[in-house]
């Protein structure tokens, strides 16, 4: 008689069947558990009022995941046309009119049910901090003016107000850093260098500053468990537009008919107005008394000239300090790397100099070639480039080198410590994340709690367990297992 297979009795037919629908319920129970919740996002908005034109950012983040880190993105980015809003001191409602577009844009981009509860900020730099220096009404005008066009969009408007030089290059450090996932990580830092039209910021963290020396420089963070004592320092007027208006400030001080400037190429030659280049509280104390209404402005195309007259710009003169960078102000060693970032990428990327791996004596060299070069012929090889940023790209240039090496004491070999940046992960590297991440406080102070598995591993675990079970557990039902090795012999 053929012998009955032990596994096709009902009862195992049965029994294999539950344990496959256990599995598969384990599984799904697992899956479901961990699933993350379809994506939902929240978003805030930062308008950056710089002295030389206003930007909106727009941010997004999953919305469940607020406390979480590296998360937080910049989904989009405006720049509103025309000037700063300091800008527009003699016609305030301009300043608010300016934004409507980039606000209008702001609605499309926000999806409608998150309009009232997405934030947004308006934080202005150093072009109204020179306005509010001059006339502290006129500023007040300005940012009334603001904020009424503001506050007809639906989103949750939270303020406008001036960035102290402080905040501006701490907020800056906290971007860079952040979207670096340096913090979260807990890894050595990059040093912040902000370069603007009106003012420009140094942040960094050095082993031998403790802020005490001077605590108008310092900034102390708790972000996710790690303590940071930063060193940071804004100065005022030492933008590229202010330290050019110093610099030719300087060249004109007896006020001639002809300025021969070294900073701009040979061939250029403009007729400017003295009052409007003594137009600004960083030079106006200067302006010649017996000077004519205009002067002619002549390109002679000379670097190293160029560098003395940029560095007459700052005083080395004093320091009550351990170590100063210039104007008397504390500067720690510096401690790389760096990260440069507005207007140090602007010029540097033009000029093809962003390779810091180049030794800064040859940067030097190309940047010489580069000024000598006729200004007709740099027309003729950059169509389609704003003349106004072309004729002014061998200043800026001198400038960055020698306010890095002379002002801030890069050495050849600390050069190479800076990286010339745009953009880190798809969001622009400036002030205005670290400010929105600080403002929504979406930096915790101590390190979140992390699953110790991310979801997949918890699915995998579960699964290998229920499939280990379940064999065992047929294993122990199969009748022939446990008779197939050599059973005792009674005899
Ligand atoms: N070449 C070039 N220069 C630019 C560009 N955008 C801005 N700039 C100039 O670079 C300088 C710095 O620009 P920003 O960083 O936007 O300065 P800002 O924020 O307006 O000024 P602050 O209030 O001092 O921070 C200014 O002189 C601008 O005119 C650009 O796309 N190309
Ligand atoms: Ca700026």
């Amino acid at each position: 008689m053929k012998e009955k297979n032990p596994w096709h009795t009902p009862v195992t037919i049965i029994i294999t069947v539950i344990g496959v629908i256990a599995i598969v319920a384990l599984v799904t129970v697992a899956v479901l558990q961990n699933r993350p919740l379809p994506q939902k996002y929240k978003y805030g908005i930062v308008l950056d009022a710089g002295s030389s034109h206003t930007a909106l950012y727009i941010y997004e983040w999953p919305a469940e995941k607020d406390n979480n880190t590296g998360r937080v993105e910049q989904t989009h980015f405006c720049k509103v046309k025309g000037p700063g809003i300091s800008s527009y001191a003699s016609a305030p409602v301009k300043a608010g009119e300016s934004l409507r577009l980039c606000m209008e844009e702001a609605k499309q981009w926000v999806p409608g049910k998150r309009h009232h509860q997405t934030p947004l900020y308006l934080g202005a730099t150093a072009g109204m901090r020179l306005l509010n220096m001059e006339s502290s009404s006129a500023s007040a005008k300005v940012f009334q003016a603001v904020e009424g066009a503001l506050q007809k969009f639906p989103f949750s408007y939270q303020g406008a107000r001036i960035l102290s030089g402080q905040d501006e290059g701490a907020f800056g450090w906290v971007t860079v850093n952040y979207l670096d996932e340096r913090l979260k990580q807990g890894l050595e830092t990059r040093g912040a260098l902000d370069l603007g039209g009106a003012s420009t910021q140094i942040s960094f963290v050095s082993d031998n500053y403790d802020g005490s020396e001077s605590p108008s420089n310092s900034v102390t963070f708790r972000l996710y468990g790690n303590d940071y004592n930063l060193y940071t320092h804004s100065f005022l007027c030492y933008g590229k537009d202010q330290a050019l208006r110093m610099t030719q400030a300087h060249q004109s001080q007896a006020g001639p008919a002809t300025v021969l400037d070294p900073c701009f190429h040979p061939g250029y030659t403009a007729t400017k107005n003295y009052s409007v280049l003594y137009d600004s509280p960083c030079v106006s104390d200067r302006k010649p008394k017996d000077a004519p209404d205009t002067f002619t402005h002549i390109g002679i195309g000379d670097f190293l000239q160029c560098q003395a007259a940029i560095k007459s710009v700052f005083n080395f003169t004093s320091c009550k300090y351990s170590r100063c960078s210039f104007n008397g102000v504390l500067q720690p060693l510096l401690q790389g790397p760096y990260g440069a970032f507005s207007a140090y990428y602007f010029v540097m990327n033009f000029l093809n100099l962003t390779d810091t791996s180049v030794l800064l004596e040859d940067v030097k060299e190309k940047l010489k070639r580069y000024c000598a070069i006729n200004w007709d012929q740099i027309m003729q090889q950059h169509p389609g480039v704003k003349l106004k940023y072309l004729a002014e790209y061998c200043f800026s240039g001198t400038y960055i080198l020698t306010l890095l090496t002379e002002g801030y004491n890069f050495t050849s070999e600390s050069y190479s410590d800076i990286k010339f940046i745009k953009k880190i992960k798809g969001s622009d590297a400036g002030w205005t994340l670290g400010y929105m991440l600080n403002l929504t406080n979406m930096i915790p102070a101590e390190a979140p709690d992390t699953p110790p598995l991310p979801h997949a591993g918890y699915v995998s675990i579960v699964s290998v367990i229920a499939v280990l079970l379940f064999i065992l557990f047929i294993a122990s039902l199969h009748p022939l297992w446990p008779r197939c090795s050599k059973q005792p012999q009674i005899v």
